[in-house]
């Protein structure tokens, strides 16, 4: 090795490499993007991150850790020779070179370290912003058109969506840069060391013949061999990986839906059939967890076997020629080191074996998770137009997924001054008429006009949001910035005393698990004081009173009338006590044929069987 060269040598050796390579790489990338089901998972999630029509800086940041990990191999090259010279110096026993040997390591370390550290530094922000990025995108497409609900009702719905946003985004980009950034390692550095080795390897008699340059050859056969084993006796830790990851997260769950449902579960003392379960659930993690064991026993056993023999394995092919000096101690060390250099870098495909695994799954989850996202967006959406100062709705007929109809061409208009209560038996379909009035139901055909303006929806369990209570007084209004207007603080607390909340006005700015702490009937007064809060155009109340005594709900619907007189009303319930305040009854006949009937307020329930079905049936 001429050191006088070097820096020049190394310029050109990159060049060159770094034209290779990138060549090479690309042509892998397109290649697999083509031809494999993986590499075009991977092209739809990350070719536009890497667009340089988007954005020229995240594909500027890949050329550059590909240089510097081309450089990263050109120094481990740089190691190798300094080893030769180094030992070569001590066996002339050259002061003058060993010193010089010293100095020469002084500026490869603060190459390698400088490298190093600049390299984590520029992998870690790529990471870091292509997670940014990724999540971004996942997670406005799961909130756009309300995919985070309407998934639920696809043929295949999407299973833990929080793991794939959470977890998998993250794995899926680690996993990219390593995985890639150690192939281009490995076949770089293998191809420069295979070069190392036969310039210093000399002909190997086996069995009489001479092999020219047997080392090399010799040390591809033992990797092969050593990795073929190895991918044989490793093989079951995989699925055995997958286990520890289900049975941990459905141990997890067990032990999340103890904390949720803590209070029912504490009223029937059921503490014997958690126990068990969480038990169970428990002891299949131990039980895989000692598979896990014994198996990667004989795997690590087989590795450091393997790893061992390759330290001497070098040496002993190599004496006889240094003993009969043909070669000097410094090849002698450099031909053991580059052994051990092209060991790893091969070995670097069976160590990979598993986390490539785990990354086809992880690409396999998040792509599933896209998909769901994009089939959801297709699912059937009922024509809703928001346009004048009514709600009606023309020849809307709702069905349930499996087709059976809930309500077939129904026409209704309803006014601010005629509100309307639907009723029917149970699973007659009220509640699924209100989805398809909110957008929720794809399974409907028709029309359904809305009010210009917010249309607010009150169900029988109000949503409280995580945080204060005044968060969840105006939810789904975003709060306003602390501090809080004078004005607005007294319309909160004037709000809270009509909904006969007064009680909380000291608490609005506390932080608690309110949906634990208020019954269900001072929550579904706060839903009222929401109503009263946000003046929509028109409410729909599904059984929004149903916790609450006559006289709250009479006061309830009294406040509603009086405050929001411009406001169309339109309730589902089953209590005749809440006749009085609407002009109008629907009633849905539940028997499976779509049957309604529009009555009066005033007409008697149940129907006379007189009344009139609509529609009616075809002659
Ligand atoms: N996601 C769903 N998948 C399949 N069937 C559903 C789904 N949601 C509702 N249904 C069915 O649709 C029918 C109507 O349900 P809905 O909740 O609208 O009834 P309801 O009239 O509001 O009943 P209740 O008075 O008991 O609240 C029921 O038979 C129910 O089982």
């Amino acid at each position: 090795m001429d050191w006088n060269n070097a820096l020049l040598d190394s310029a050109l050796w990159l060049a060159k490499a770094y034209v290779i390579t990138l060549a090479m790489a690309a042509l892998a990338i397109a290649g697999l993007a083509r031809y494999s089901s993986w590499g075009q998972q991977f092209w739809r999630l990350s070719a536009a991150y890497f667009s340089p029509r988007r954005d020229w800086r995240p594909l500027a940041t890949l050329a550059f850790i590909l240089f510097l990990t081309l450089g990263a191999v050109r120094l481990q090259v740089l190691f190798s020779d300094w080893y030769n010279t180094m030992y070569t110096a001590l066996q002339k026993l050259d002061g003058k070179g060993f010193w010089m040997a010293m100095a020469l390591f002084g500026i490869l370390a603060t190459v390698h370290v400088v490298r190093s550290l600049v390299d984590f530094y520029v992998q870690q922000a790529l990471t870091i912003r292509w997670r940014v990025w990724l999540n971004e995108q996942l997670l406005s497409r799961w909130l756009d058109n309300k995919s985070y609900y309407r998934t639920q009702y696809l043929d295949t719905a999407v299973d833990n969506p929080d793991q794939r946003i959470q977890q998998d985004v993250a794995d899926f980009v680690t996993g990219s840069l390593t995985l890639s950034i150690g192939v281009i390692n490995a076949v770089v550095s293998t191809f420069a060391f295979t070069v190392i080795l036969w310039t210093l390897s000399g002909p190997l008699s086996v069995a009489g013949w001479e092999v020219p340059r047997g080392m090399v050859f010799l040390v591809f056969i033992y990797v092969v061999i050593a990795t073929v084993m190895a991918v044989r006796i490793g093989r079951p830790l995989i699925p055995l990986n997958f286990l520890n990851e289900r049975f941990n997260a459905s141990y997890r769950y067990a032990l999340v839906r103890l904390r949720e449902y803590s209070e029912s579960i504490a009223f029937y003392a059921g503490e014997a059939v958690e126990g068990a379960l969480l038990r169970s659930r428990f002891a299949q993690v131990i039980a895989n967890a000692w598979q896990i064991v014994y198996r990667s026993l004989k795997f690590l056993g087989f590795n450091f076997i393997v790893t061992q023999a390759a330290v001497v394995f070098p040496f002993i092919i190599q004496a006889p020629r240094f003993f009969s000096k043909q070669i000097s101690l410094g090849d002698l060390m450099q031909t053991a080191q580059a052994f051990g250099q092209l060991q790893d870098n091969l070995s670097f495909f069976r160590n990979a074996y598993d986390q490539f695994a785990t990354y086809r799954a992880t690409l396999n989850r998040l792509s599933g998770f896209s998909r769901g996202i994009d089939d959801a967006a297709q699912l059937h959406e009922p024509d809703i137009r928001n346009q004048g100062d009514c709600l009606a709705l023309q020849a809307l007929t709702v069905a349930t997924p499996d087709g059976r109809p809930l309500v077939r061409q129904l026409n209704l208009e309803v006014r601010p001054d005629a509100p309307l209560l639907i009723r029917g038996p149970s699973g007659a379909g009220k509640t699924t008429l209100l989805r398809a009035i909110a957008g929720l139901w794809p399974y409907c055909e028709g029309t359904i006009l809305r009010p210009l303006g917010d249309t607010l929806f009150l169900s029988q369990k109000p949503y409280l949001p995580q945080g204060s209570l005044r968060g969840a007084l105006y939810y789904p209004r975003p709060l306003p910035n602390l501090p809080h207007h004078a004005a607005q603080e007294a319309a909160a607390r004037d709000v809270l005393a009509q909904v006969q909340l007064g009680h909380l006005a000291e608490r609005l700015d506390d932080e608690d698990d309110w949906s634990r702490i208020l019954s269900l009937g001072e929550q579904q007064r706060l839903a009222f004081g929401r109503l009263l809060l946000l003046k929509p155009r028109a409410a729909l109340l599904d059984e929004a009173t149903s916790a609450m005594d006559e006289g709250l709900e009479d006061a309830m619907y009294r406040l509603v009338h009086s405050q929001l007189p411009g406001t169309i009303l339109l309730s589902v319930g089953h209590r005749s006590t809440l006749l009085r305040h609407h002009a109008n009854q629907l009633l849905v006949a539940g028997d499976g044929t779509g049957g309604w009937q529009m009555l009066p307020a005033s007409a008697p329930y149940p129907p006379a069987a007189s009344g009139t079905w609509e529609p009616l049936p075809d002659t």
